[in-house]
């Protein structure tokens, strides 16, 4: 499904959450969509399914508006922090009343998902630990099989083995039926390599949105003697630099094969780190 987000800004009180975002998500792939706390994610994700209105601007989802939009509810399944299902349920009905909402449910999946979370069908939610808890918010995201399925920080309580085993069904699934996946998360090196294209967002703006690959192949760090990193960064777009005792070490834009034959230390810039010095660099803007 295409997901057209046009000048989309979102106010409370005074905070702009969201100021003027524009961008068009055209095919199924996993998109990580990163910034610091408060970079207004969240308020994101929340217009995307419907939940909240924007103040201006608007999203729409293969040309339809999500706010109050039952045909299109079906077709996006967000799984948020926690808080996903009511407390008083057990988790038996949680999965029947998703089964029921989602055409597209995989009950075989949700099935053997409960047996590798080992949870059980008859406890409620309210007696769940936390990361049981997010284990069903996975679970629920997973089968769904939604056409936008979108993870707002899914696993807090989960220990990392869970965490491991979800990406690696998250990425199965998406191996055997391409879906758009919109995933948020601080934990950002255990999951960027999953990531097909990676979003920005600081202070309510969108400051990147480039794909994985060529993040990884036009971005990285070099460091050198003063005068060698400042004749390799000329002319291109340096995204931070540093010195240190007559050493300087600069991020920048340009390819990695071109740094390596200047005879400079070349390494690449974890997704983490980038995310880091573009949020900092629009701050100091
Ligand atoms: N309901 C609300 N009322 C008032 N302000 C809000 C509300 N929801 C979010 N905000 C503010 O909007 C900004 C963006 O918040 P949002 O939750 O979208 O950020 P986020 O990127 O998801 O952050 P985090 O990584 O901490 O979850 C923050 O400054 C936040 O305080």
């Amino acid at each position: 499904m295409k997901i057209e987000v046009k000048n989309l800004s979102k106010k409370y009180k005074d905070k702009m959450a969201l100021n003027d975002v524009s961008f068009t998500l055209d095919e199924p792939k996993i998109y990580g969509l990163l910034g610091r706390n408060g970079a207004g994610k969240t308020t994101f994700m929340n217009i995307l399914s419907g939940q909240i209105l924007a103040t201006s601007g608007e999203i729409r989802i293969d040309g339809e508006n999500p706010f109050d939009n039952q045909k299109l509810t079906e077709s996006i399944c967000l799984i948020k922090e926690g808080n996903n299902f009511k407390k008083d349920l057990k988790v038996k009905n949680v999965l029947k009343i998703y089964s029921y909402f989602y055409p597209s449910w995989d009950q075989e999946l949700a099935d053997s998902l409960m047996k590798e979370y080992n949870l059980d069908l008859n406890a409620r939610v309210k007696t769940l630990s936390k990361g049981m808890e997010s284990a069903l918010g996975i679970i629920v995201g997973l089968a769904s099989k939604a056409p936008i399925t979108v993870f707002d920080e899914p696993y807090i309580g989960l220990d990392a083995p869970s965490r491991k085993k979800f990406y690696e069904i998250l990425l199965e699934e998406y191996q055997m039926e391409k879906r758009t996946i919109i995933f948020s998360t601080h934990l950002i090196d255990e999951v960027s390599l999953l990531f097909e294209e990676v979003l920005i967002l600081s202070e309510g703006s969108l400051v990147m949105k480039e794909e994985a690959d060529i993040l990884r192949k036009s971005t990285c760090a070099v460091s050198g003697t003063i005068d060698d990193v400042e004749r390799f960064i000329k002319g291109k777009e340096v995204i931070e630099k540093k010195q240190l005792a007559g050493m300087m070490t600069a991020y920048v834009y340009g390819d990695v094969e071109e740094a390596k034959s200047s005879g400079l230390q070349v390494e690449g810039i974890p997704i983490q780190e980038l995310m880091i010095h573009l949020t900092e660099r629009k701050k100091g803007a």
